[in-house]
Protein backbone atom coordinates (compact mmCIF):
# COMPACT_ATOMS: atom_id res chain seq x y z
CA UNK A 1 0.00 0.00 0.00
CA UNK A 2 2.91 2.49 0.57
CA UNK A 3 4.75 2.05 -2.27
CA UNK A 4 8.67 2.34 -2.16
CA UNK A 5 11.45 2.17 -4.38
CA UNK A 6 14.43 1.44 -4.28
CA UNK A 7 17.90 2.94 -5.97
CA UNK A 8 21.32 1.11 -6.61
CA UNK A 9 22.39 3.22 -3.05
CA UNK A 10 19.94 1.91 -1.05
CA UNK A 11 18.11 4.92 -0.83
CA UNK A 12 14.04 5.00 -0.82
CA UNK A 13 11.89 7.52 -2.56
CA UNK A 14 8.12 7.54 -1.76
CA UNK A 15 5.57 6.96 -4.68
CA UNK A 16 2.92 9.45 -4.76
CA UNK A 17 -0.35 7.47 -5.89
CA UNK A 18 -3.69 8.53 -6.92
CA UNK A 19 -6.80 8.43 -4.93
CA UNK A 20 -10.34 9.06 -6.58
CA UNK A 21 -13.67 9.19 -4.89
CA UNK A 22 -16.54 7.30 -6.61
CA UNK A 23 -19.95 6.73 -5.87
CA UNK A 24 -20.48 3.54 -7.10
CA UNK A 25 -19.29 0.30 -8.57
CA UNK A 26 -19.59 1.70 -11.68
CA UNK A 27 -17.15 4.84 -11.36
CA UNK A 28 -15.35 2.45 -9.90
CA UNK A 29 -14.65 0.27 -12.53
CA UNK A 30 -13.94 3.31 -14.73
CA UNK A 31 -11.50 5.21 -12.24
CA UNK A 32 -9.80 1.93 -12.06
CA UNK A 33 -9.34 1.68 -16.08
CA UNK A 34 -8.11 4.98 -16.39
CA UNK A 35 -4.86 4.82 -13.32
CA UNK A 36 -6.37 5.06 -10.36
CA UNK A 37 -4.47 3.84 -7.63
CA UNK A 38 -6.44 4.04 -4.94
CA UNK A 39 -10.74 3.60 -4.92
CA UNK A 40 -11.98 5.65 -2.46
CA UNK A 41 -15.64 5.19 -1.88
CA UNK A 42 -17.77 8.38 -0.86
CA UNK A 43 -21.06 10.41 -1.18
CA UNK A 44 -20.29 13.71 -2.58
CA UNK A 45 -24.34 14.85 -1.56
CA UNK A 46 -23.53 14.18 1.84
CA UNK A 47 -20.86 16.63 2.90
CA UNK A 48 -17.06 16.17 2.77
CA UNK A 49 -16.80 13.37 4.43
CA UNK A 50 -20.49 12.04 3.18
CA UNK A 51 -20.60 7.86 3.99
CA UNK A 52 -22.12 5.89 1.40
CA UNK A 53 -24.50 2.86 2.81
CA UNK A 54 -22.88 -0.08 4.06
CA UNK A 55 -24.34 -2.17 0.63
CA UNK A 56 -22.96 0.22 -1.84
CA UNK A 57 -19.77 -0.04 -0.42
CA UNK A 58 -19.89 -3.59 -0.38
CA UNK A 59 -20.83 -3.34 -3.38
CA UNK A 60 -18.28 -0.83 -5.09
CA UNK A 61 -15.50 -3.19 -3.35
CA UNK A 62 -16.32 -6.26 -4.69
CA UNK A 63 -16.78 -4.16 -8.30
CA UNK A 64 -13.13 -4.55 -8.40
CA UNK A 65 -10.38 -7.22 -8.97
CA UNK A 66 -8.88 -8.10 -5.78
CA UNK A 67 -5.92 -6.88 -4.33
CA UNK A 68 -6.89 -3.54 -5.70
CA UNK A 69 -6.29 -1.14 -2.56
CA UNK A 70 -9.88 0.70 -1.28
CA UNK A 71 -11.20 3.00 1.50
CA UNK A 72 -14.33 3.96 2.24
CA UNK A 73 -14.95 7.20 4.52
CA UNK A 74 -17.24 6.90 7.65
CA UNK A 75 -18.52 10.30 8.38
CA UNK A 76 -17.16 12.96 10.32
CA UNK A 77 -19.34 13.07 13.16
CA UNK A 78 -18.23 14.86 16.45
CA UNK A 79 -19.70 12.40 18.69
CA UNK A 80 -16.37 9.75 19.61
CA UNK A 81 -19.25 6.73 19.85
CA UNK A 82 -20.86 7.35 16.47
CA UNK A 83 -17.77 7.94 14.57
CA UNK A 84 -16.33 4.82 15.99
CA UNK A 85 -19.77 2.76 15.31
CA UNK A 86 -19.90 4.07 11.82
CA UNK A 87 -16.07 3.55 11.49
CA UNK A 88 -15.98 -0.41 12.81
CA UNK A 89 -19.37 -1.12 10.76
CA UNK A 90 -17.57 0.10 7.67
CA UNK A 91 -14.50 -2.06 8.28
CA UNK A 92 -16.82 -5.10 7.71
CA UNK A 93 -17.55 -4.69 4.12
CA UNK A 94 -14.15 -5.04 3.08
CA UNK A 95 -12.63 -2.15 1.96
CA UNK A 96 -8.67 -2.08 2.99
CA UNK A 97 -9.05 1.76 4.83
CA UNK A 98 -11.46 3.22 6.50
CA UNK A 99 -11.38 6.89 6.58
CA UNK A 100 -12.89 9.10 9.69
CA UNK A 101 -13.09 13.00 9.00
CA UNK A 102 -11.86 14.93 12.41
CA UNK A 103 -13.82 17.53 12.74
CA UNK A 104 -13.69 20.88 15.16
CA UNK A 105 -14.75 18.66 18.16
CA UNK A 106 -12.31 15.76 17.50
CA UNK A 107 -9.29 17.27 16.08
CA UNK A 108 -7.90 17.33 19.35
CA UNK A 109 -5.30 15.08 20.98
CA UNK A 110 -8.07 14.12 23.80
CA UNK A 111 -10.72 13.31 21.03
CA UNK A 112 -8.19 11.37 18.85
CA UNK A 113 -6.91 8.93 22.25
CA UNK A 114 -10.84 8.50 22.70
CA UNK A 115 -11.11 7.41 19.69
CA UNK A 116 -8.49 5.38 19.62
CA UNK A 117 -9.53 3.12 22.83
CA UNK A 118 -13.16 2.53 21.16
CA UNK A 119 -11.23 1.45 17.32
CA UNK A 120 -8.85 -0.25 19.66
CA UNK A 121 -7.03 -0.97 16.14
CA UNK A 122 -9.52 -3.13 14.82
CA UNK A 123 -9.30 -1.59 11.62
CA UNK A 124 -6.75 -0.09 9.27
CA UNK A 125 -8.16 4.03 10.07
CA UNK A 126 -7.36 6.97 8.47
CA UNK A 127 -7.98 10.24 10.10
CA UNK A 128 -8.84 13.11 8.06
CA UNK A 129 -8.48 16.40 9.25
CA UNK A 130 -9.85 19.61 7.47
CA UNK A 131 -7.45 21.80 6.85
CA UNK A 132 -9.89 25.19 6.68
CA UNK A 133 -10.80 24.17 10.48
CA UNK A 134 -7.70 25.04 11.81
CA UNK A 135 -6.69 21.65 13.11
CA UNK A 136 -3.19 21.37 15.40
CA UNK A 137 -1.29 19.66 12.40
CA UNK A 138 1.42 18.20 15.33
CA UNK A 139 -1.98 15.57 16.23
CA UNK A 140 -0.02 13.31 13.90
CA UNK A 141 1.85 11.91 16.57
CA UNK A 142 -1.05 11.44 19.06
CA UNK A 143 -3.03 10.27 15.58
CA UNK A 144 0.09 7.10 15.74
CA UNK A 145 -0.07 6.67 19.29
CA UNK A 146 -3.95 6.11 18.74
CA UNK A 147 -3.42 3.14 16.62
CA UNK A 148 -3.91 5.56 13.13
CA UNK A 149 -2.65 3.72 9.71
CA UNK A 150 -2.39 7.04 7.97
CA UNK A 151 -3.13 10.81 8.04
CA UNK A 152 -5.01 12.91 5.22
CA UNK A 153 -5.55 16.46 5.02
CA UNK A 154 -9.02 17.76 3.09
CA UNK A 155 -11.29 20.29 2.95
CA UNK A 156 -14.71 20.42 4.17
CA UNK A 157 -15.74 23.12 2.81
CA UNK A 158 -16.46 22.64 -0.77
CA UNK A 159 -16.29 26.05 -2.29
CA UNK A 160 -13.31 26.01 -4.28
CA UNK A 161 -10.55 26.79 -1.53
CA UNK A 162 -8.04 24.63 -2.36
CA UNK A 163 -5.72 22.75 0.00
CA UNK A 164 -2.99 24.94 -1.15
CA UNK A 165 -5.12 27.84 -0.45
CA UNK A 166 -5.18 26.89 3.33
CA UNK A 167 -2.01 25.73 3.63
CA UNK A 168 1.53 26.56 2.84
CA UNK A 169 4.07 24.11 1.06
CA UNK A 170 5.90 24.05 3.69
CA UNK A 171 3.33 23.49 6.53
CA UNK A 172 2.22 20.78 3.77
CA UNK A 173 5.41 19.34 3.64
CA UNK A 174 6.26 19.18 6.99
CA UNK A 175 3.19 17.74 7.95
CA UNK A 176 3.82 14.88 5.06
CA UNK A 177 7.47 14.52 6.80
CA UNK A 178 5.36 14.37 10.45
CA UNK A 179 3.49 11.45 9.00
CA UNK A 180 6.81 9.43 7.60
CA UNK A 181 8.79 9.83 10.85
CA UNK A 182 6.19 7.86 13.02
CA UNK A 183 5.31 5.37 9.52
CA UNK A 184 1.91 7.12 8.78
CA UNK A 185 0.18 6.90 5.83
CA UNK A 186 0.01 10.36 4.34
CA UNK A 187 -2.79 11.64 1.74
CA UNK A 188 -3.38 15.32 1.03
CA UNK A 189 -6.21 16.39 -0.75
CA UNK A 190 -9.02 18.77 -0.92
CA UNK A 191 -10.29 20.36 -4.38
CA UNK A 192 -7.27 19.68 -6.12
CA UNK A 193 -6.99 20.21 -9.71
CA UNK A 194 -4.05 17.93 -11.87
CA UNK A 195 -2.20 21.43 -12.17
CA UNK A 196 -1.62 21.08 -8.69
CA UNK A 197 -0.13 17.51 -8.73
CA UNK A 198 3.42 18.76 -9.19
CA UNK A 199 3.91 20.56 -6.58
CA UNK A 200 2.09 18.62 -4.31
CA UNK A 201 3.91 15.64 -5.21
CA UNK A 202 6.77 17.01 -4.77
CA UNK A 203 6.17 16.89 -0.96
CA UNK A 204 5.89 13.12 -1.74
CA UNK A 205 2.84 12.10 0.07
CA UNK A 206 1.49 8.48 -0.50
CA UNK A 207 -1.86 9.65 -1.98
CA UNK A 208 -3.30 12.63 -3.82
CA UNK A 209 -7.16 12.32 -3.02
CA UNK A 210 -9.58 14.13 -6.14
CA UNK A 211 -12.91 13.84 -6.97
CA UNK A 212 -14.17 17.64 -8.08
CA UNK A 213 -10.91 18.15 -10.01
CA UNK A 214 -11.87 15.02 -12.16
CA UNK A 215 -15.25 15.39 -12.79
CA UNK A 216 -17.10 16.65 -15.73
CA UNK A 217 -17.10 20.52 -15.36
CA UNK A 218 -15.67 20.11 -11.45
CA UNK A 219 -18.68 19.42 -10.41
CA UNK A 220 -18.17 16.83 -6.99
CA UNK A 221 -21.78 15.71 -6.87
CA UNK A 222 -21.60 14.98 -10.82
CA UNK A 223 -19.75 12.51 -12.90
CA UNK A 224 -16.05 11.61 -12.64
CA UNK A 225 -14.25 12.46 -16.26
CA UNK A 226 -12.75 9.76 -17.38
CA UNK A 227 -10.10 11.88 -19.60
CA UNK A 228 -9.36 14.07 -16.46
CA UNK A 229 -8.59 10.71 -14.30
CA UNK A 230 -6.41 9.98 -17.33
CA UNK A 231 -4.18 12.50 -17.16
CA UNK A 232 -3.99 12.87 -13.21
CA UNK A 233 -2.86 9.53 -13.60
CA UNK A 234 -0.11 9.86 -16.44
CA UNK A 235 1.15 13.29 -14.69
CA UNK A 236 2.25 10.76 -11.76
CA UNK A 237 3.45 8.29 -13.35
CA UNK A 238 5.61 10.70 -15.37
CA UNK A 239 6.57 11.86 -11.51
CA UNK A 240 7.56 8.61 -10.72
CA UNK A 241 9.66 7.65 -13.77
CA UNK A 242 11.45 10.74 -13.93
CA UNK A 243 12.28 9.74 -10.78
CA UNK A 244 13.34 6.58 -11.04
CA UNK A 245 15.67 7.88 -14.00
CA UNK A 246 17.51 10.53 -11.23
CA UNK A 247 17.71 7.59 -9.14
CA UNK A 248 19.37 5.57 -11.20
CA UNK A 249 21.16 8.41 -12.82
CA UNK A 250 22.76 9.39 -9.40
CA UNK A 251 23.37 5.47 -8.33
O1 LIG B 1 -10.48 12.11 -0.57
C1 LIG B 1 -10.56 12.85 -1.55
C2 LIG B 1 -11.76 13.68 -1.72
O2 LIG B 1 -12.84 12.95 -2.23
C3 LIG B 1 -11.51 14.94 -2.40
O3 LIG B 1 -12.70 15.54 -2.84
P1 LIG B 1 -12.58 16.90 -3.64
O4 LIG B 1 -11.49 16.73 -4.63
O5 LIG B 1 -13.92 17.09 -4.28
O6 LIG B 1 -12.28 17.94 -2.63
Amino acid sequence: MRALLGNKKGKLRIVTRLLVSVVDSAEARLALAHGADLIDAKDPDAGALGALPLASIRSIHASLPEGIVTSAVAGDDDDVERLARSALSVATTGVTFVKLGLGRAMARPTGVAALGRRLAGQGRFIAVLFADENPPLTLVAALHEAGFVGAMLDTSQKRGIRLPDLLTMDQLGSFVADCRQLGLMSGLAGSLRIEDIDRLAALNPDYLGFRGGLCLAGDRRGQLDPLAIGRAAYRLQAIRQSRQVDGEQAA
